[in-house]
């Protein structure tokens, strides 16, 4: 372990053995669920990295709780439930919604009892006619395409216990779907996952982590996250190609080579720009900085000391 500013830089090797002694061996059943979150998951890595990082945000959970119960005793009002906020930031690409999809599917594991719920700041875009309006369809992802207000109102509503509506975007449709929400009520844990996570909006006096309990980032080298999206944008493609109305359908019967090259385009003027400018600056907002390399294994992480 070593010392670098306000972090511990823990290698691997060091993280897996730390909470070795609370291992437990997943049964067949759990190791289905974790591969229909992605079929490509490392399970060493779900066993060295992601079980000690559950017993990690146990012990967040377990101190929140018991914080809460305390100031009530102090206000001499009846102790009541405070949904746990995890938040996941990262840029386009790098695997917070597979992280995301992981850790509710563990913590739903280890905490049976506790109600985990997960949602994406995607569904805060404005949709595709609003950008168009404000002449910003060339900058989706950038501080200015969120409606950042609603998602301040939503997890505001959600730590109040009130029962909170997130609008839902669609990959596929690469637009927001009129009239679908995703309801969130009455959570244990909530995990917000998403690449303006850690951004303080500009007109704004909050951030959207002030409700967070903890955060982590999801980090790995530029050329890596833009070959994974490159990838995903293949497998887009080979998803694609029978569904006329899907978004990609006209680069997926076109030619290949075209397709990856305006892909590659996307990348350079658009997610790398936002990458570099917006959601990288965030990095050391962070709790946890989950650093992954080839194949996405982890291979360092940094935690936050105070
Ligand atoms: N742990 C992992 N093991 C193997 N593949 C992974 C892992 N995490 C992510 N991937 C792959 O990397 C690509 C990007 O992952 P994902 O869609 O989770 O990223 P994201 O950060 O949520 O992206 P976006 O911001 O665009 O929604 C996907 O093709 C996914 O299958
Ligand atoms: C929806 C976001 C902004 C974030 O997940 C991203 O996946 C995206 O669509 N970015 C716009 C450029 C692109 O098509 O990749």
């Amino acid at each position: 372990m070593y010392n670098q500013m306000n972090y511990y830089k823990i290698p691997r090797e060091e993280w897996r053995d730390l909470y070795q002694k609370y291992q437990v061996s997943l049964s067949t059943e759990e190791l289905g669920r974790i591969r229909s979150v992605n079929d490509r998951i490392s399970l060493a890595d779900v066993q060295d990295i992601y079980q000690p990082l559950v017993h990690l945000l146990g012990i967040h959970l377990e101190s929140r709780r018991k914080l809460m119960k305390k100031q009530a005793e102090f206000l001499g009002i009846a102790p009541h439930k405070v949904p746990f906020i995890l938040g996941i930031a990262g840029s386009v690409a790098v695997g917070k919604s597979t992280t995301a999809r992981l850790l509710q599917t563990l913590l739903s594991t280890v905490y049976p009892e506790k109600n985990v719920q997960l949602i994406t700041t995607d569904g805060f875009l404005f949709p595709n006619k609003e950008l168009k309006r404000r002449q910003i369809m060339q900058k989706k992802g950038f501080p200015e395409s969120y409606d950042m207000a609603r998602l301040l109102t939503f997890t505001n509503d959600v730590k109040n216990g009130l029962p909170a509506k997130a609008p839902v975007y669609s990959h596929k449709v690469y637009d927001i779907l009129p009239n679908k929400f995703e309801i969130v009520d009455n959570p244990d844990i909530l995990i917000v996952e998403g690449i303006n996570v850690l951004q303080l909006p500009s007109n704004q006096q909050l951030y959207v982590s002030d409700f967070f309990d903890f955060s982590i980032y999801v980090d790995a080298k530029e050329d890596l996250i833009r070959d994974w999206y490159l990838e995903r944008f293949e497998t887009l493609l080979d998803t694609a190609f029978l569904d006329p109305t899907n978004y990609y359908y006209p680069y997926a019967i076109g030619d290949r080579l075209r397709a990856v090259s305006m892909a590659r385009q996307v990348w350079k003027t658009i997610n790398s720009p936002n990458l570099r400018e917006y959601i990288l600056p965030t990095r050391n907002r962070a709790d946890l900085i989950l650093h992954k390399t080839q194949n996405h294994l982890v291979n360092e992480l940094f935690l936050r000391k105070y």
